[in-house]
Protein backbone atom coordinates (compact mmCIF):
# COMPACT_ATOMS: atom_id res chain seq x y z
CA UNK A 1 0.00 0.00 0.00
CA UNK A 2 1.56 3.89 -0.73
CA UNK A 3 1.82 6.14 1.86
CA UNK A 4 -0.44 9.11 1.55
CA UNK A 5 2.02 12.28 1.16
CA UNK A 6 2.35 14.53 4.31
CA UNK A 7 1.29 17.60 4.51
CA UNK A 8 3.31 20.83 6.67
CA UNK A 9 0.70 24.19 7.14
CA UNK A 10 2.56 26.98 8.10
CA UNK A 11 1.27 30.19 9.84
CA UNK A 12 -0.42 27.01 11.90
CA UNK A 13 -2.60 29.67 14.64
CA UNK A 14 -3.20 31.94 11.45
CA UNK A 15 -7.59 32.18 10.24
CA UNK A 16 -5.89 30.58 6.86
CA UNK A 17 -3.50 28.60 9.18
CA UNK A 18 -6.40 26.58 11.50
CA UNK A 19 -8.70 26.00 8.05
CA UNK A 20 -5.87 24.52 6.35
CA UNK A 21 -5.22 22.24 9.00
CA UNK A 22 -8.69 21.25 9.57
CA UNK A 23 -8.89 21.01 5.68
CA UNK A 24 -6.10 18.90 5.47
CA UNK A 25 -7.22 16.30 8.53
CA UNK A 26 -10.99 15.56 6.79
CA UNK A 27 -9.04 14.59 3.91
CA UNK A 28 -8.43 10.52 3.44
CA UNK A 29 -6.16 11.77 0.57
CA UNK A 30 -3.05 12.76 2.74
CA UNK A 31 -2.21 13.24 6.37
CA UNK A 32 -1.03 16.25 8.34
CA UNK A 33 2.62 15.92 9.64
CA UNK A 34 3.33 19.14 10.89
CA UNK A 35 2.31 22.35 11.98
CA UNK A 36 4.48 25.68 12.01
CA UNK A 37 4.42 29.24 13.57
CA UNK A 38 7.17 31.76 14.03
CA UNK A 39 9.52 31.85 16.76
CA UNK A 40 8.09 33.19 20.50
CA UNK A 41 4.38 32.47 19.39
CA UNK A 42 2.61 30.94 22.34
CA UNK A 43 1.42 27.81 20.58
CA UNK A 44 4.85 26.48 19.67
CA UNK A 45 4.96 23.48 21.53
CA UNK A 46 1.78 22.54 22.09
CA UNK A 47 -0.76 19.90 20.63
CA UNK A 48 -2.33 21.71 17.25
CA UNK A 49 -5.80 19.75 18.43
CA UNK A 50 -5.85 21.46 21.69
CA UNK A 51 -4.28 24.41 20.81
CA UNK A 52 -7.17 24.68 18.74
CA UNK A 53 -9.67 24.13 20.90
CA UNK A 54 -10.07 20.40 20.71
CA UNK A 55 -8.71 17.41 21.66
CA UNK A 56 -5.41 16.36 20.94
CA UNK A 57 -4.00 14.88 17.73
CA UNK A 58 -0.36 13.86 18.14
CA UNK A 59 1.15 16.61 16.35
CA UNK A 60 3.18 19.38 17.77
CA UNK A 61 3.72 22.87 16.43
CA UNK A 62 6.80 23.86 15.62
CA UNK A 63 9.19 26.53 15.30
CA UNK A 64 11.65 24.59 13.03
CA UNK A 65 10.60 24.92 9.64
CA UNK A 66 13.52 22.73 8.29
CA UNK A 67 12.54 19.60 10.57
CA UNK A 68 8.92 19.87 9.76
CA UNK A 69 9.38 19.93 6.29
CA UNK A 70 11.90 17.02 5.87
CA UNK A 71 9.06 14.78 7.22
CA UNK A 72 6.79 16.15 4.39
CA UNK A 73 5.84 15.69 1.07
CA UNK A 74 4.29 19.01 0.37
CA UNK A 75 3.89 22.51 2.62
CA UNK A 76 1.04 24.46 1.84
CA UNK A 77 1.79 28.34 3.34
CA UNK A 78 -0.66 31.24 3.79
CA UNK A 79 1.43 33.28 6.02
CA UNK A 80 3.96 36.68 4.83
CA UNK A 81 5.78 37.81 2.25
CA UNK A 82 9.09 37.31 4.10
CA UNK A 83 8.17 34.11 5.98
CA UNK A 84 6.73 32.55 3.01
CA UNK A 85 10.59 33.74 1.07
CA UNK A 86 12.29 31.86 3.99
CA UNK A 87 10.36 28.84 3.83
CA UNK A 88 10.57 28.51 -0.02
CA UNK A 89 14.38 27.69 0.21
CA UNK A 90 13.88 25.23 3.04
CA UNK A 91 11.17 23.80 1.00
CA UNK A 92 13.13 23.74 -1.82
CA UNK A 93 16.29 22.00 0.53
CA UNK A 94 13.72 19.58 2.03
CA UNK A 95 12.20 18.83 -1.66
CA UNK A 96 8.93 19.50 -1.09
CA UNK A 97 6.54 20.70 -3.24
CA UNK A 98 5.41 24.47 -1.89
CA UNK A 99 1.80 25.64 -2.36
CA UNK A 100 2.02 29.57 -1.68
CA UNK A 101 -1.52 31.74 -1.13
CA UNK A 102 0.30 34.61 0.90
CA UNK A 103 -0.78 37.90 -0.92
CA UNK A 104 1.42 40.82 -1.06
CA UNK A 105 4.70 40.26 -2.38
CA UNK A 106 7.33 42.72 -3.98
CA UNK A 107 8.41 42.67 -7.50
CA UNK A 108 11.41 41.62 -5.30
CA UNK A 109 10.09 39.18 -3.47
CA UNK A 110 8.89 37.36 -6.69
CA UNK A 111 11.82 37.41 -8.45
CA UNK A 112 13.62 35.80 -5.55
CA UNK A 113 10.92 33.47 -5.74
CA UNK A 114 11.58 32.08 -9.33
CA UNK A 115 15.38 31.54 -7.99
CA UNK A 116 13.86 28.99 -5.46
CA UNK A 117 11.89 27.95 -8.20
CA UNK A 118 14.71 26.26 -9.98
CA UNK A 119 15.15 23.75 -7.23
CA UNK A 120 11.62 23.40 -6.49
CA UNK A 121 8.12 22.79 -7.37
CA UNK A 122 6.17 25.90 -6.51
CA UNK A 123 2.71 26.21 -7.11
CA UNK A 124 1.47 30.46 -6.09
CA UNK A 125 -2.33 32.50 -6.38
CA UNK A 126 -3.45 34.66 -4.92
CA UNK A 127 -7.00 32.92 -4.50
CA UNK A 128 -6.73 29.13 -4.72
CA UNK A 129 -10.94 29.03 -5.66
CA UNK A 130 -12.42 27.76 -8.86
CA UNK A 131 -14.92 30.34 -9.14
CA UNK A 132 -11.85 33.17 -8.99
CA UNK A 133 -9.75 31.58 -11.47
CA UNK A 134 -12.84 31.10 -14.19
CA UNK A 135 -13.35 34.71 -13.21
CA UNK A 136 -9.91 35.65 -14.03
CA UNK A 137 -10.10 34.01 -18.07
CA UNK A 138 -13.65 35.56 -18.38
CA UNK A 139 -11.48 39.29 -17.23
CA UNK A 140 -9.55 38.34 -19.63
CA UNK A 141 -12.06 37.40 -22.22
CA UNK A 142 -14.20 40.80 -22.08
CA UNK A 143 -11.11 42.93 -21.54
CA UNK A 144 -9.90 41.76 -25.40
CA UNK A 145 -13.68 41.66 -26.76
CA UNK A 146 -14.11 45.66 -25.45
CA UNK A 147 -11.55 49.01 -26.39
CA UNK A 148 -10.96 51.49 -23.86
CA UNK A 149 -13.55 53.28 -24.07
CA UNK A 150 -14.82 51.15 -21.35
CA UNK A 151 -12.87 51.96 -18.39
CA UNK A 152 -11.78 48.90 -15.99
CA UNK A 153 -12.10 48.95 -12.10
CA UNK A 154 -11.24 46.39 -9.73
CA UNK A 155 -13.10 46.54 -6.71
CA UNK A 156 -12.19 44.63 -3.73
CA UNK A 157 -13.57 44.28 -0.05
CA UNK A 158 -12.06 42.11 3.01
CA UNK A 159 -12.46 42.30 6.32
CA UNK A 160 -10.78 45.07 8.75
CA UNK A 161 -7.52 42.60 9.48
CA UNK A 162 -6.21 42.29 5.68
CA UNK A 163 -2.62 44.08 5.80
CA UNK A 164 -2.01 44.33 2.15
CA UNK A 165 -3.78 46.42 -0.63
CA UNK A 166 -4.74 45.95 -3.20
CA UNK A 167 -5.77 42.60 -2.81
CA UNK A 168 -3.70 39.37 -4.87
CA UNK A 169 -6.91 38.38 -6.48
CA UNK A 170 -7.01 42.28 -7.65
CA UNK A 171 -4.21 41.87 -8.80
CA UNK A 172 -4.55 39.06 -10.60
CA UNK A 173 -7.73 40.29 -12.31
CA UNK A 174 -5.93 43.36 -13.34
CA UNK A 175 -2.83 41.49 -14.91
CA UNK A 176 -5.79 39.40 -16.75
CA UNK A 177 -7.69 42.24 -17.59
CA UNK A 178 -4.12 44.63 -18.88
CA UNK A 179 -2.97 41.13 -20.80
CA UNK A 180 -6.95 40.77 -22.09
CA UNK A 181 -5.81 44.55 -23.45
CA UNK A 182 -2.50 43.76 -24.56
CA UNK A 183 -0.90 46.15 -22.23
CA UNK A 184 1.51 46.04 -19.17
CA UNK A 185 -0.47 46.40 -15.57
CA UNK A 186 2.88 48.32 -14.79
CA UNK A 187 2.12 50.62 -17.12
CA UNK A 188 -1.83 51.58 -16.77
CA UNK A 189 -2.02 50.72 -12.80
CA UNK A 190 -4.38 53.41 -10.83
CA UNK A 191 -4.05 52.12 -7.25
CA UNK A 192 -4.97 55.01 -3.94
CA UNK A 193 -6.64 58.10 -5.38
CA UNK A 194 -7.31 60.17 -2.97
CA UNK A 195 -7.46 64.69 -3.30
CA UNK A 196 -7.46 66.23 -7.01
CA UNK A 197 -6.56 63.10 -8.95
CA UNK A 198 -7.19 64.92 -11.93
CA UNK A 199 -9.98 63.07 -14.73
CA UNK A 200 -9.02 59.15 -15.52
CA UNK A 201 -7.24 58.51 -17.62
CA UNK A 202 -7.88 56.43 -20.34
CA UNK A 203 -6.70 53.09 -20.35
CA UNK A 204 -6.24 53.39 -16.71
CA UNK A 205 -7.06 49.99 -14.97
CA UNK A 206 -7.98 51.25 -11.51
CA UNK A 207 -8.05 49.74 -7.91
CA UNK A 208 -10.40 49.96 -5.30
CA UNK A 209 -9.88 48.44 -1.38
CA UNK A 210 -12.67 48.21 0.61
CA UNK A 211 -11.69 47.41 4.27
CA UNK A 212 -14.23 46.03 6.96
CA UNK A 213 -15.74 43.48 9.42
CA UNK A 214 -15.32 40.07 8.83
CA UNK A 215 -15.69 39.93 4.62
CA UNK A 216 -13.97 37.02 3.72
CA UNK A 217 -13.18 38.28 -0.19
CA UNK A 218 -15.48 39.98 -2.74
CA UNK A 219 -14.03 40.81 -6.44
CA UNK A 220 -15.80 43.20 -8.87
CA UNK A 221 -14.00 43.80 -12.03
CA UNK A 222 -16.51 46.61 -13.69
CA UNK A 223 -15.89 47.53 -17.44
CA UNK A 224 -17.55 51.35 -17.54
CA UNK A 225 -19.00 52.52 -20.82
CA UNK A 226 -21.04 55.16 -22.09
CA UNK A 227 -24.73 54.12 -21.29
CA UNK A 228 -23.79 50.66 -20.50
CA UNK A 229 -21.59 48.68 -17.23
CA UNK A 230 -20.53 45.28 -17.18
CA UNK A 231 -19.63 43.77 -13.88
CA UNK A 232 -17.98 40.40 -13.41
CA UNK A 233 -18.51 39.22 -9.58
CA UNK A 234 -16.82 36.49 -7.42
CA UNK A 235 -18.03 36.26 -3.86
CA UNK A 236 -16.18 33.83 -1.06
CA UNK A 237 -18.45 33.13 1.56
CA UNK A 238 -16.21 30.30 3.66
CA UNK A 239 -12.47 30.37 3.60
CA UNK A 240 -12.70 26.67 3.06
CA UNK A 241 -12.92 27.37 -0.33
CA UNK A 242 -8.94 28.62 -0.33
CA UNK A 243 -7.85 25.98 1.45
CA UNK A 244 -9.87 23.16 -0.72
CA UNK A 245 -8.21 24.67 -3.67
CA UNK A 246 -4.64 25.01 -1.75
CA UNK A 247 -4.74 21.50 -0.76
CA UNK A 248 -5.97 19.96 -4.21
CA UNK A 249 -2.96 22.02 -5.50
CA UNK A 250 -0.44 19.96 -3.08
CA UNK A 251 -1.76 17.00 -4.26
CA UNK A 252 -1.32 17.85 -7.88
CA UNK A 253 2.33 19.08 -7.66
CA UNK A 254 3.51 15.82 -6.55
CA UNK A 255 5.82 14.43 -9.09
CA UNK A 256 6.04 17.25 -11.04
CA UNK A 257 9.15 18.97 -12.26
CA UNK A 258 10.57 21.88 -10.68
CA UNK A 259 9.20 24.90 -11.76
CA UNK A 260 6.78 27.72 -11.04
CA UNK A 261 3.16 26.65 -11.56
CA UNK A 262 -0.44 28.29 -10.76
CA UNK A 263 -4.28 27.81 -9.78
CA UNK A 264 -4.13 27.77 -13.80
CA UNK A 265 -1.83 24.46 -14.49
CA UNK A 266 -4.07 22.85 -11.39
CA UNK A 267 -7.64 23.68 -12.64
CA UNK A 268 -6.47 22.78 -16.25
CA UNK A 269 -8.03 26.48 -17.29
N1 LIG B 1 -4.30 32.75 -2.06
C1 LIG B 1 -5.46 32.63 -1.41
O1 LIG B 1 -6.40 31.95 -1.86
C2 LIG B 1 -5.60 33.31 -0.07
C3 LIG B 1 -6.76 33.17 0.69
C4 LIG B 1 -6.80 33.74 1.96
C5 LIG B 1 -5.68 34.43 2.44
N2 LIG B 1 -4.59 34.55 1.67
C6 LIG B 1 -3.36 35.19 2.14
O2 LIG B 1 -2.76 34.35 3.12
C7 LIG B 1 -2.00 35.15 4.03
C8 LIG B 1 -2.42 34.83 5.47
O3 LIG B 1 -3.77 35.23 5.67
P1 LIG B 1 -4.49 35.03 7.09
O4 LIG B 1 -5.79 35.72 6.98
O5 LIG B 1 -4.46 33.58 7.46
O6 LIG B 1 -3.51 35.85 8.03
P2 LIG B 1 -3.22 35.66 9.59
O7 LIG B 1 -2.55 36.91 10.04
O8 LIG B 1 -4.45 35.21 10.29
O9 LIG B 1 -2.18 34.45 9.63
C9 LIG B 1 -0.83 34.54 9.27
C10 LIG B 1 -0.07 33.56 10.14
O10 LIG B 1 1.26 33.46 9.68
C11 LIG B 1 2.09 33.38 10.84
N3 LIG B 1 3.47 33.73 10.51
C12 LIG B 1 3.99 34.94 10.19
N4 LIG B 1 5.32 34.85 10.04
C13 LIG B 1 5.65 33.54 10.26
C14 LIG B 1 6.88 32.83 10.28
N5 LIG B 1 8.05 33.41 10.02
N6 LIG B 1 6.84 31.50 10.56
C15 LIG B 1 5.67 30.88 10.80
N7 LIG B 1 4.47 31.51 10.83
C16 LIG B 1 4.47 32.83 10.55
C17 LIG B 1 1.44 34.35 11.83
O11 LIG B 1 1.90 34.13 13.15
C18 LIG B 1 -0.02 34.00 11.63
O12 LIG B 1 -0.43 32.91 12.43
C19 LIG B 1 -2.23 36.60 3.61
O13 LIG B 1 -1.17 37.01 2.77
C20 LIG B 1 -3.53 36.52 2.81
O14 LIG B 1 -3.69 37.56 1.90
C21 LIG B 1 -4.52 34.02 0.43
O1 LIG C 1 -8.24 37.19 3.72
C1 LIG C 1 -7.36 37.47 2.88
O2 LIG C 1 -6.32 38.10 3.19
C2 LIG C 1 -7.54 37.04 1.47
N1 LIG C 1 -6.51 37.20 0.69
C3 LIG C 1 -6.46 36.83 -0.70
C4 LIG C 1 -6.18 38.05 -1.55
O3 LIG C 1 -5.37 38.91 -1.15
O4 LIG C 1 -6.76 38.16 -2.63
C5 LIG C 1 -7.64 36.02 -1.15
C6 LIG C 1 -8.92 36.37 -0.49
C7 LIG C 1 -8.78 36.40 1.03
Amino acid sequence: MTELPGIVITGASGRMGQMLIKTVMASEKCKLVGVVEREGHDWVGRDIGEAMGGTAIGVHVSDDALEAFAKAQAVIDFTAPKATLAFAALAAQARCVHVIGTTGMTDDDLHELSHAAHHATIIRAGNMSLGVNLLTKLTKMVAAALDDDYDIEVIEAHHNRKVDAPSGTALMLGEAAAEGRGVSLNDVRDSGRDGITGARKKGDIGFTAIRGGDIIGEHDVLFAGEGERIILRHVASDRSLFAKGALKAALWGQGKRPGEYDMMDVLGL
